[in-house]
């Protein structure tokens, strides 16, 4: 008899908005998430037997974000992930794991004459900040994130000693454009309960915070040999800045700009040092992985 292995199941895509409104100072503050909620457990019979009194409707798994955005802060994400994720446990003794993914979107408030606004707000680039929580009865366990961070430098990138053989064409180079779209993760020491990830609250704005800070200092600052040197490097500082993170992870897809050659117009002068006008790539590009852990 086949048997199901592995099997979870909820809610993907809910977007939801959060506005709290300061009373005193008529300042709001807007939160706007997406959110997916996968549930584990008792639940192999409904595959195999169409049993359906072991299913929490995905609806129902909807309407619960929803309740649990308007009764506890969103913010930081860590923390609403595990209130959600421990209410699903509480409710439902068959749900043994809730996974929680939740992608927030930067709303940047506006400066009008040089003044913040109080209720304008712009998007600040499709950068997310990102978390995913496996909530269990054992424990929470938290990975941040950052994705979808564009960054480019023009030069202060050099990439050359790589193997050369029959199959290689690329050029060594000791100043190239470098861009890429950065994600990177850092998962934390599991907590054992919602109490716990209260306590510990502040951590995860300040780790986030951090990791942005190192992320784009780093990719600024160092004359970068190869984007693996350079991702080991970010990855090495954000565990010394976050000291209960276990592991950090960065995936960096190189968006590669190639030179043009435009001698063939009056011979024009505009490779190596010449080199101004370039061509976007869009694929293929290279994609250089790395998980760095604590020793
Ligand atoms: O930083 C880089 N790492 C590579 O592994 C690689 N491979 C490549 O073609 N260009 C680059 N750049």
């Amino acid at each position: 008899m086949p048997f199901v292995s592995a099997a979870r199941y909820g809610k993907d895509n809910v977007r939801v908005y959060k506005v709290h409104r300061d009373e005193k100072t008529g300042i709001h503050t807007v939160t706007e998430m997406v959110v997916c909620c996968l549930l584990e457990g008792d639940i192999e019979t409904s595959y195999t037997v169409a049993d359906n009194s072991v299913v929490v409707a995905t609806d129902s798994i909807k309407n619960t974000i929803y309740i649990k955005a308007k009764e506890h802060p969103v913010n930081p994400p860590e923390l609403y992930a595990s209130y959600l994720g421990q209410h699903l446990l509480d409710t439902y003794a068959h749900i043994h794991v809730a996974n929680i993914n939740i992608s927030v979107k930067r709303w940047t408030r506006m400066v009008v004459d040089g003044k913040e606004h109080p209720h304008s707000f712009y998007r600040d680039g499709e950068e997310t900040r990102t978390v995913e929580a496996r909530v269990t009865r054992e424990g929470i366990e938290l990975k941040s994130g950052i994705a979808g961070l564009l960054v480019l430098k023009s030069t202060g990138s050099a990439f050359h000693g790589f193997v050369r053989d029959e199959f290689t064409t690329l050029p060594e180079t000791w100043d190239r454009i470098l861009s890429t779209e950065v994600d990177s993760t850092w998962s934390w020491n599991t907590l054992p309960s919602v109490a716990a990830v209260e306590e510990k609250v502040s951590q995860f704005d300040k780790a986030w915070e951090d990791a942005r800070k190192i992320t784009m200092k780093t990719f600024a600052e160092e004359d970068s040999p190869s984007v693996q040197a350079t991702m080991y490097k970010m990855a090495s500082q954000i565990l010394d800045a976050a000291p209960e993170t276990a592991k950090v992870t960065y995936a960096l897809p190189n968006k590669h700009y190639f030179e043009i050659d435009l001698s063939w117009h009056k011979g024009i002068k505009n490779t190596g040092k010449d080199a101004e006008v370039y061509a976007p790539q869009t694929n293929p590009n290279g994609l250089i992985k790395v998980e760095v852990s604590r020793s």
